[in-house]
């Protein structure tokens, strides 16, 4: 094990650690669901910076890159991913899982190197660094000094299909750790913290994080209250779909909910103005374009769906651009008790983070939901597009009934920003499921040919 307790790496130090993670973290990174660049061989890999969080357990950032080819979830610059690895001798049968592999060379030579949030103590160990404000080299632990967090909550990995990876401790807390980090402030802090300041209680207000200070600043993790016993809005869509169930009351509120937080984010990120309809559409358009050269099924429905940027570019401005949630969909919402609550504000994963933050249309969010609702009718055999339409109504009534304006008065604009959504889904789906892909396809093959 290295003996320093954290480092911008030395470079012979980088190199040596390197030789003995390079080829295991290659095997190892791209089988990972949050590793965005599975489609190009990792060309490149790089130690930015290495901390001994606690003996046998490493933080580490690192770059990869794939020779400068642009993939459709990671940049042609690279990325930077946050790791937690474990070091020991043997691993025990029951961390199996975690494992990345034996190290054959440099100084972790002979040792085990596995994923350390799989293991209950480097968790706990983790937990302890954020119930205690401090650094470990240019790590910062800080909090809301207001609310204890108790000690000793047994933690456990979440196993849900995440972007990012989260530890519940003790059904009362969880703790997000991102795995593809961005400089800056991340945005799923930021809202979250500005909504509380509002005394927006639809979305649960961090209670500590954790972020770097090289080698650029960047949040690593943000821990906050667990909503016990809340169910995702997709597993109630599914259920009620199941069931027969109707869905239009949970969709209504869901509705008025959305139009809660966006009253609350435009008033805690004020003065973003209109939007110009016109660059939104060029850069749809220039979305679109990208997308079809890497997936070429979207390539024959191109000048359809065009035609929806083109309709932008002419309507009336619509609301005011503000502050989003940015990846709306029904698993981004949790109703425990009666109450919808949000999650999840980093936005869609493969925007630059710039994107991401930028005063946008709300419309967007609303968009993403329509099309949740979609892509849920289309679980069940045969499809039920009825389900679908009489969410989508009662959603957008709920939410005219508080925001002021009705969504479904801005024809053009939800369309517009529907195709620009189930563009982005299928190129999502394209990268990480595509056994989904007929999902966003059928809508593509509506949007472009029907325009509805
Ligand atoms: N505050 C919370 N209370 C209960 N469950 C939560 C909470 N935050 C997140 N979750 C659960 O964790 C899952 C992943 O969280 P999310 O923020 O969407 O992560 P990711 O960005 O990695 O996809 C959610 O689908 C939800 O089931
Ligand atoms: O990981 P995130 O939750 O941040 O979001 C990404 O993954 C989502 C899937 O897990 C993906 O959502 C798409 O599939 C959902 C059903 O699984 C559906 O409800 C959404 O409408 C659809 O967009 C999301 O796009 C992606 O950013």
């Amino acid at each position: 094990m290295p003996k320093t307790a954290s480092v911008s790496p030395r470079p012979a130090l980088a190199t040596d650690l390197m030789t003995s993670l390079g080829e295991l973290l290659r095997q190892w990174l791209p089988r990972q669901r949050w590793f965005a660049g599975k489609d190009r061989p990792v060309s490149e890999l790089g130690l930015l910076s290495m901390t001994e969080l606690f003996p046998g357990c490493l933080h580490l950032l690192v770059h990869t890159g794939h020779g400068g080819v642009p993939g459709p979830g990671g940049s042609s610059a690279g990325d930077c991913y946050q790791l937690l690895l474990g070091v020991r001798k043997n691993l025990s049968p029951r961390l199996g899982r975690a494992l990345i592999g034996r190290a054959e060379r440099g100084p972790l030579a002979g040792l085990t190197i596995y994923d350390a949030l799989h293991d209950p103590r480097s968790a706990q160990l983790l937990l302890e660094r954020l119930r205690h404000p401090g650094t470990a080299g240019p790590l910062r632990f800080e909090g809301d000094p207001s609310v204890p967090v108790p000690a000793g909550l047994p933690p456990r990995l979440l196993e849900t299909e995440q972007s990012n990876s989260s530890l519940v401790y003790g059904d009362e807390f969880i703790l997000k750790v991102f795995r593809r980090i961005q400089p800056g402030v991340n945005p799923d802090l930021e809202v979250p913290v500005a909504l509380a300041g509002q005394g927006c209680r639809r979305v649960p207000a961090p209670v500590a994080w954790f972020r770097t200070t090289h080698p650029q600043g960047a949040t690593l993790g943000v821990l906050q209250p667990y909503l016990r016993d809340a169910s995702d809005g997709w597993a109630l869509a599914l259920q009620a779909l199941a069931s027969g169930d109707d869905f239009t009351v949970q969709a209504h509120e869901l509705g008025r909910a959305m139009a809660e937080v966006h009253l609350a984010l435009a008033a805690a990120f004020p003065g973003s103005g209109h939007d110009d309809n016109g660059s939104t559409a060029a850069a749809m358009t220039e979305r679109l374009n990208s997308a079809a050269h890497s997936v070429p099924a979207l390539r024959p429905f191109v000048p359809g769906l065009q035609s929806a940027f083109g309709a932008l570019a002419t309507c009336d401005s619509g609301p005011p651009a503000q502050r989003v949630h940015g990846d709306l969909h029904l698993g981004q919402v949790l109703r425990a008790g009666r109450e919808w609550f949000v999650i999840d504000f980093e936005g869609e994963p493969s925007r630059p983070l710039v994107e991401r933050c930028a005063a946008q249309s709300p419309v967007r969010d609303i968009a993403g939901m329509l099309r949740s609702f979609d892509y849920a009718a289309r679980q069940r055999r045969p499809w039920r597009p009825e389900w679908a339409r009489r969410c989508r109504e009662a959603f957008c009534g709920g939410y005219a009934a508080l925001a002021g304006w009705d969504p479904r008065k801005k024809h053009g604009l939800l369309r517009a920003y529907e195709t620009d959504r189930a563009v982005y889904e299928v190129l999502y789906e394209a990268r990480h499921r595509p056994d989904w892909l007929p999902v966003p396809m059928a809508a593509i093959e509506r949007l472009a040919v029907r325009g509805d």
